[in-house]
């Protein structure tokens, strides 16, 4: 199953540098990670702002819930889904 998927970062200004550096590191590894397994298929950041556009494969909801809650900077998210089918059109296999 596809999702399309927002993230908007927004990391207190009273964070200590080092410990927003640690975040970030720790979510890239994390992120690497599940774009490695096919998890997390694409990656965009959104230009001139500290957010992404995503695309997950997943098996289900709630993997892709499970997913988006272990990510170390999703307490400071705000996130959008959106779940995608096949459009008729399309001409590439593999976008279901
Ligand atoms: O920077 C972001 O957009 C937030 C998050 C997503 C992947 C990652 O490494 O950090």
């Amino acid at each position: 199953m596809l999702f399309h998927v927002r993230m908007n970062v927004n990391l207190p200004t009273s964070m200590p540098a080092d410990e927003a550096a640690q975040l970030k590191q720790t979510e890239k590894e994390f992120s690497q990670r599940l774009q490695r397994e096919g998890k997390w298929r694409h990656l965009w950041r959104i230009a001139g702002q500290y957010a992404n556009v995503s695309l997950f494969d997943v098996d289900s909801v709630d993997e892709l819930h499970a997913l988006l809650t272990a990510l170390p900077l999703f307490p400071y998210m705000q996130v959008e889904v959106m779940a995608l089918c096949r459009h008729p059109s399309s001409i590439h296999e593999d976008d279901r």
